[in-house]
Parts: structure tokens; sequence; C-alpha cells
């Protein structure tokens, strides 16, 4: 019924020890130059040579230029021309963890360009730049998310549209090598050989696209480039393809056939249209620390009849004995022993509860400072929120070193539009009004600086311990309240659209292992898209395909899932470490792009040291974080998104600015205007949020697609 959490350090263990198959796609320019350094520089690995080139703009002669200056080395080398088979082998010694030469299987380098986070300096910058030009930066005063939003576009020209860039064909190309190795690994089976016996090629050269900052050939994100990854052999044992014939065709893989399409949509139409069906909606829970927010969404539970009586007198009584007494309706929450002792949610946890018109998947992310990347991760996935807060200890939460602001500010950035703001301890200040409406009133007008529109916030205090106002009204001393229930606010919440006609995209939150060779199950949420059980899906990034086995959506077993479902998957995939906690599960013909340098919007936030051009931030997208650099500062944007100020030397409080920010490495990302959700991120830094924005333009991007050449005797 529940669902497990993911302990997400074993997933980063997981993602170190396959950095090497992230990294493992190279432009030819890399091997140029590894391979007319490799003799003089033997310490040299290929993602060090990956990254010099792209501070060079894959400049060959610069970068080689480079290496030699900083080894000392005066003699200039002949330049070698790469060929594509040294990739391949290269990528063989990756994937079998050979110590041949050792160099690949190093983890990337840092970046060389690297500037500490600001100091003095950027202040005292900051402030001349204030000094000289008033005008040009945002009153601190009015914290302002209106250009952000404005500049929401909901041009969606891009979506579904391919460009097939045509491979030239007179090398031997990178699928050549492929064909070649999946001729002698795919050899014609009996039909009783076992899953076992299968042998996937780890190898994964693509037909890169150069995408250096010069040269980006084209800015749509559903670009299928040439050239692919070689499809493992149960899909292609499904695809019914004869390795050994003779017509060489490239095929791209397909999702789910046109008939299989059809019959999902048809399932989808008659599930909406039925009168049983509830619009869904997941709603994350928000708020400082210890505001009750496991406790109220415990004690809702509890009073909807999703826990029985038995299960809470054993949290009673267990809570009673750990001497902690009044967790334990957070206890139905807080499934983790550390959380349960140290009386502090940690992670996002998930249930799911019905409403008479509704059907919720609840998040119920941590209020701790600590855990707030858990939060983010939680609120990307969220439709709409509850922000608790504790009437008794307002203040606390408020300031500016709480977190009730920090985690509004959070969720108006990740998309959350509709707030029910939960006044919750009531029983503790005796049920003022007097006290409930001062803090309403300082609440509203903070939300609305953050740009909350009033009409979609809706207030409502409660005691989450006592059960009051959950889903009825008992206590006399709050008689003063004429609004409704949490259970009725949560009813009313409004559904948005279904994006079911994008191309499939889901974010993946959490991992379970599971006890059979080849499965896995994995969580999240459809951002859009429609899928079935048996599609085949693409992993991103790391390009492996897997099918789906089993779906699971509103916790019960479905044929389709479609976008806004918060969906379980049963995958079936060969290398089950190709999958982690922030990978993104796509289209094969219309996968997401890769990313590592944009120009993007970004709104600021109460900062400790202004934003300089090399500041040193944490880049949170979806459920992937990444360390990432501010490396151009390209103008200051006044409310109404017109440029005020160019090329400012530093980004102070509450502005609203252009800039270019560069990841350390490739990550999925969409432009905001393509989609919404996967376009928009957060800034952090010493564990700070430090700002807000949009991905308004790719300036290093590369598409994957899912294609592969095979040879066939006959066509159908
Ligand atoms: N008196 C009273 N205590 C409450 C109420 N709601 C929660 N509490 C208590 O507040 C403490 C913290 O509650 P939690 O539900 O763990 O708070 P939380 O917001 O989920 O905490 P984190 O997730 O760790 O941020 C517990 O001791 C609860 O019993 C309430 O309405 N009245």
């Amino acid at each position: 019924m529940s669902r497990h959490r993911f302990l997400k350090n074993n997933v980063d263990d997981d993602y170190d020890d396959n950095e090497d198959d992230y990294n493992e796609d190279f432009d030819e320019e890399v091997y140029v130059v590894y391979d007319t350094l490799i003799d003089k520089i033997t310490d040299l690995t290929l993602e060090e040579v990956d990254e010099v080139l792209l501070d060079f703009n894959y400049n060959v002669d610069d970068t080689i230029n480079y290496f030699l200056e900083d080894a000392g080395i005066t003699e200039k080398p002949v330049l070698k021309t790469s060929k594509p088979q040294p990739q391949i082998q290269t990528k063989q010694n990756n994937s079998s963890n050979s110590s041949n030469n050792g160099k690949p299987q190093q983890k990337p380098q840092q970046q060389k360009t690297k500037a500490s986070f600001p100091s003095t300096l950027a202040i005292d910058l900051c402030q001349r730049d204030k000094s000289n030009s008033n005008n040009n930066i945002i009153s601190n005063k009015e914290f302002t998310f209106q250009s952000l939003y404005s500049s929401s576009n909901n041009n969606n020209n891009n979506e579904g549209v391919d460009k097939i860039t045509p491979f030239d064909f007179n090398t031997p190309s990178p699928d050549d090598l492929i064909l070649e190795k999946q001729k002698q690994a795919f050899k014609p089976k009996s039909s009783s050989s076992s899953k076992d016996d299968k042998t996937k090629s780890n190898n994964k050269p693509i037909q890169q696209q150069k995408n250096n900052n010069n040269n980006i050939e084209s800015k749509t994100p559903y670009n299928t480039p040439t050239g692919g990854t070689p499809i493992s052999e149960s899909i292609l044992k499904e695809e019914n393809v004869n390795i050994n014939t003779k017509t060489t065709t490239t095929t791209t893989v397909k999702q789910h056939s046109e008939s299989r399409r059809r019959d999902l949509e048809e399932m989808v139409h008659k599930s909406f249209s039925s009168t049983d069906n509830k619009p869904h909606l997941n709603m994350v829970v928000i708020g400082h620390v210890d505001a009750g927010k496991s406790t109220t969404m415990g004690h809702l539970l509890f009073k909807l009849g999703q826990v029985d009586k038995r299960t809470m007198d054993k949290y009673e009584h267990e809570a009673n004995r750990m001497g902690k007494s009044s967790f334990h309706f957070a206890w139905v929450l807080d499934e983790h022993d550390e959380e349960r002792e140290r009386g502090v949610t940690m992670d996002v946890c998930v249930r799911y509860f019905e409403t008479p018109h509704r059907s919720i998947t609840i998040l119920d992310a941590p209020g701790h400072r600590d855990f707030i990347p858990n939060m983010i991760s939680g609120t990307t996935q969220a439709d709409v929120a509850i922000l608790l807060i504790n009437a008794s200890e307002f203040e606390a939460g408020f300031s500016t070193e709480g977190q009730t602001r920090e985690h509004a500010l959070l969720a108006k950035s990740l998309g959350i539009m509709q707030l029910i703001i939960a006044i919750n301890k009531m029983d503790m200040i005796d049920f003022s009004e007097e006290r409930y409406n001062y803090i309403v009133e300082t609440l509203k007008h903070f939300l609305s600086t953050a740009k909350f529109s009033e009409s979609s916030l809706r207030f409502i205090p409660i005691s989450g311990y006592t059960g009051e106002n959950l889903v009825d009204k008992k206590e006399p001393k709050m008689s003063w309240f004429k609004g409704q229930t949490l259970i009725q606010y949560i009813d009313s919440f409004s559904v948005g659209e279904r994006l079911i006609n994008k191309p499939f995209r889901m974010n993946v939150n959490d991992i379970y292992k599971s006890t059979s060779k080849g499965l896995i199950s994995v969580g999240g949420k459809i951002e859009a898209g429609l899928v079935g059980t048996g599609d085949r899906i693409l992993i991103a990034p790391g390009n492996e395909m897997c099918v789906i086995k089993q779906v699971r959506r509103n916790h019960m077993e479905s044929e389709w899932g479609v976008g806004g479902d918060n969906v379980d998957l049963t995958l079936q995939i060969e290398n089950t470490t190709a999958i982690r906690v922030g990978s993104i599960l796509c289209d094969p013909e219309k996968p997401i792009p890769m990313c590592k340098k944009f120009q993007a919007q970004i709104v600021t936030f109460v900062l400790a040291t202004p934003i300089i051009c090399g500041s040193q931030v944490v880049f949170h997208a979806h459920s992937m974080e990444e360390p990432a650099t501010i490396t151009k500062l390209l103008s200051i944007l006044d409310q109404g998104g017109q440029v005020s100020k160019k090329n400012p030397r530093c980004i102070s409080d509450t502005t609203t600015a252009l800039v270019e920010i560069q990841l350390q490495r490739l990550s999925c990302l969409e432009l905001y205007s393509s989609f919404r959700q996967l376009g928009r991120f957060t800034l952090r830094e010493a564990g700070k949020t430090v700002a807000a924005g949009i991905i308004t333009e790719f300036l290093e991007h590369k598409n994957n697609s899912k294609t592969t050449k095979t040879t066939t005797s006959s066509s159908k």
C-alpha cells in the first residue's frame, strides 16, 4: 500500500560507481587530443580532455597546447587522427573495469574555471553597482517573481518536432561497430535459451553532434541525432529483428506501436470519462520543522480510515515506550527508525487517500533545513501544497532563519499555484481568533509579494494533534471560524491540464530493488505523455533501454499511466544500475535533451553575498542535483521583464536577472517553454536557497535518441 522510501545514499553510491557509464560518450576531438597526447602525458583522462576542450570551444590545437604547457613539454607531438575503434576499446575498458591504462575509469575532474563564492569584493562591487544605477535593481523590499512567471511562454511549437540529421556513411560509424558487436553477441538462440544467457554490449558510442557555444545545430529539444546505442537483446527479440540478415536499415526504437497507442488512449479516455473517476492531484505538505506536518497528515489518514485502530494503538504504545508519545500520528508517515528516534522527517514520504471528488497522493516533506534538497525533490512532483504553520511559534518559522518563507518561495518557484495555509497547533494558543488573524494577515502580505494570487490561497485554523477541523469541527472555542474543514478545502483544489499528447517524461524519485532478476521498481511523477505495460522507454542519462512490466497508479495496478500521475513502474532492465534517483524516463523517439550549459532567468532570494561571475552553486532541477557555476551575468531585468542593466558585475538580493549557468556534467533538462516542470530549477549555496529560475536557452546540449541500425533479409 505505502511506498517505501528509497535510501538516497545508496543511490548516490550507485551513481558514483556508474559515472564512467555516464561519461562515456565523447566528441571525436576528445579522442584526437587524447590519442595525440597520451604517449607524452600518461595520466591524461578522457574526461579531463573533454572539460578542457569545452573551455577552448572544441579547438583541438589550443587544447593540445594547453596540456603541453601545463606539463612543461615543449616538443609538439604529431597530431593523430582519431578513428572510432579506440572509442570502443576505451569504453570496453571502462565497462569491464579494466586497469589497462586506468584513465577512463577516473571520475571527471573538477572544472578548471573555478572561482570561489564572492566575499567582500563582491559586496563592494554590488554596492557600487547599486549606487551607480539605483533604478536597475529591483527594490529589495519587494520580492518579485513577476518577470520569472510573466516570461512563461506557452509556445510549444517545438513539441513533437523531429529533425533527423542524416549521417554521412562514408566512414564506419559507431553504429557499424556496434552492429558488428551485435552480430557476434546476438547469435540466434533457441526459444528455450535462458534470459541469463543474454549478453549485452555495453559499448555506447554515439555519433555526437557538436554542441559547443558557437555551433548549436538547433535549439529544438526533440532533434533526433543519427547514430545511436545498441538496443538490448530482449528488445530486439520483441521487435523480431533477425540479426543475421542482409539489408541494413536504421530503425528508431518506438515506445509503442500506433495501434497500441490507440488502445491506450481509448483506455485513458474511458477511465477519465467514467463517473467513478476522481481527478488526481499530488499534494506536498511543507513548512518549518516541527510545524506538525506528519502529525496532521497521519491523523487525517487515520480519520479517513487509511490507518486502522490497531495499528494506531501500536504506534501510540511504541511511541510512549520511546518517550515520544506525542509523535504517534507522525509515525504513520515517518517510518524509518532514525526519523522516529529523532522525531524529525528526513525524506519525502508518499501516501494516498481519496476525498469525495479527488484522489490525492500526499508527499510529506521534511521541514528541517538540512533536508531542503529532499523537500525540493518532493515539491517538484507536486501540483498543490499545504503549508503548515505552528501557531504557537509562528515567529520562529517566519524569521529569516526559519523555513516558512523559504518553503513558500520554493513552492512558488517550483510551479505550485494553489496553497492551503493550515495554521496548526491552535490548541496550544487556546484557539485564539486574534492570534490566528494576526498570522493570516502577516502571511497574506508575504505570499502576495511572492506572487501567489490571493484567490488561490485558503487559510484554515486546525489542530493536527486533537484533530480539530481536519474532517469535522467539534471545538466550541473555535466556533468563530466559519470556513470549511481541511478535507473540504483539499477536495476543492482545482485540477490542472494533463499533458497526454506530449512526449513521455517521468521523473524518477524512488527506487526499490526487486527480488526478481532484471526487474526494478521505480516511483515518481509522469510529467507528460502516456505509457502502458510493454512500452519500451529510454533512461536518461545513460541512454539505456528498458521495458515496462507493470504500472501502478494511485497505488493500484493499471495498464497505463499519464501525465500528472504519480506512479510506480516495474521495469525490465539488463543493467539495473543504469537507473537512479534523478533519472528521467522518456520516449526513445523524442528523448529529453542533455544539457551542460544554458541561459536562464533567475530570481534571487535573500543572499549572504551577491552572485558574481564564477559563483559556485548547487543546481536542483526535478529530482537531480549537480554542482554548477554561474559563468556569465548577462543582464538585470525590471519588473516588466525588460533589460534594465547589461553585463552587471554582480546580482544582489531579490533581483531578476539573465545569466549563463554551466553544470559540471551533462544533465537531463528541458527548456521552460517546452516543459515547464522540467525547465525550472533552484540554486543553493552553503545550505541556503539563493535563487530560483527557468531555462530559457540551451548553449551546450545534445539530444539522445534510441536508434539502432539493423540488417534484415526481408521487410514486413
Ligand atoms: N499540541 C499540539 N502539538 C502538535 C500538533 N501538531 C503537531 N504537534 C506536535 O509537534 C511535534 C512535531 O510534530 P511533527 O508532525 O513531527 O512535525 P513535522 O512538521 O512533521 O516535523 P518535521 O517533518 O520533522 O519538520 C510533535 O510532538 C507533535 O505531537 C498540534 O496540533 N497540537
